[in-house]
């Protein structure tokens, strides 16, 4: 197996859409219907996702935080679990306005990110279609996963895998684009050197 990688995520959404419950359902496999969000928000966890050994720090905000703190979230992780909740249509227009933030606070491309629709178990209460959750998705140019924290629906261990091996993408391309263009100012160095010594 090769060696474990760092991942670190962040979940946002407007408040009570569940955002805890997913990651609490994420790591234990369980609902818990009243989680005390102030017993922890940044979660430790190792999963193998395809063969790969890979550490994940994750970071459950609050759905009150203000700007500075959210800024300074934004700023931390590396890919986002955007969450709203399927009865709740202010929630789904709150993600639009952080991804809207996310691009202010750092630059488009590095952003990776999930959108997910939650409480898929209370579909009679539904304010927001599937169909509209899948066109904001592509509009993000994200994976779009409809779930229910408390039923298990919806393959919340895929989404979080998913954005796991997005962001490494990311990484593993920007490190070689990185090391590309320090190989190029060498290059340029040296020739700029030999011309001298040859004038
Ligand atoms: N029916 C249903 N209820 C859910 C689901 N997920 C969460 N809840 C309930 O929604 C409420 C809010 O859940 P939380 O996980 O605390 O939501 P949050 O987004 O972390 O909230 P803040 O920490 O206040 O931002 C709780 O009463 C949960 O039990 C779900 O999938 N289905």
């Amino acid at each position: 197996m090769a060696k474990s990688a760092e991942v670190k995520l962040a979940v946002f959404g407007r408040a009570a859409v569940g955002k805890s419950a997913i990651v609490v359902r994420f790591l234990t496999k369980r609902f818990i219907w009243e989680y005390d969000p102030t017993l922890e928000s940044t979660y430790r966890h190792q999963a193998t996702i395809d063969d790969e050994a890979v550490s994940m720090e994750i970071l459950d905000t609050a759905g009150q935080e203000d700007a500075i703190q959210r800024e300074s979230h934004m700023r931390w992780a590396e890919g986002f679990v955007l969450v709203y909740d399927i009865t709740d249509r202010i929630s789904f227009e709150e993600v639009i306005s952080l991804k809207n933030f996310l691009d202010e606070i750092k630059k488009p491309k590095n952003v990776t990110l999930i959108l997910v629709g939650n409480k898929a178990d209370l579909d009679h209460s539904r304010q927001v279609t599937t169909e509209e959750g899948e066109k904001v998705a592509t509009e993000m140019a994200c994976a779009f996963y409809e779930c229910s924290a408390c039923t298990g629906e919806g393959n919340i261990n895929e989404a979080f895998y998913e954005l796991c091996r997005e962001v490494r993408r990311r990484k593993m391309i920007q490190g070689k684009t990185r090391r590309r263009s320090s190989t190029t100012h060498v290059k340029q160095a040296i020739n700029k050197m030999l011309t001298k010594i040859s004038s």
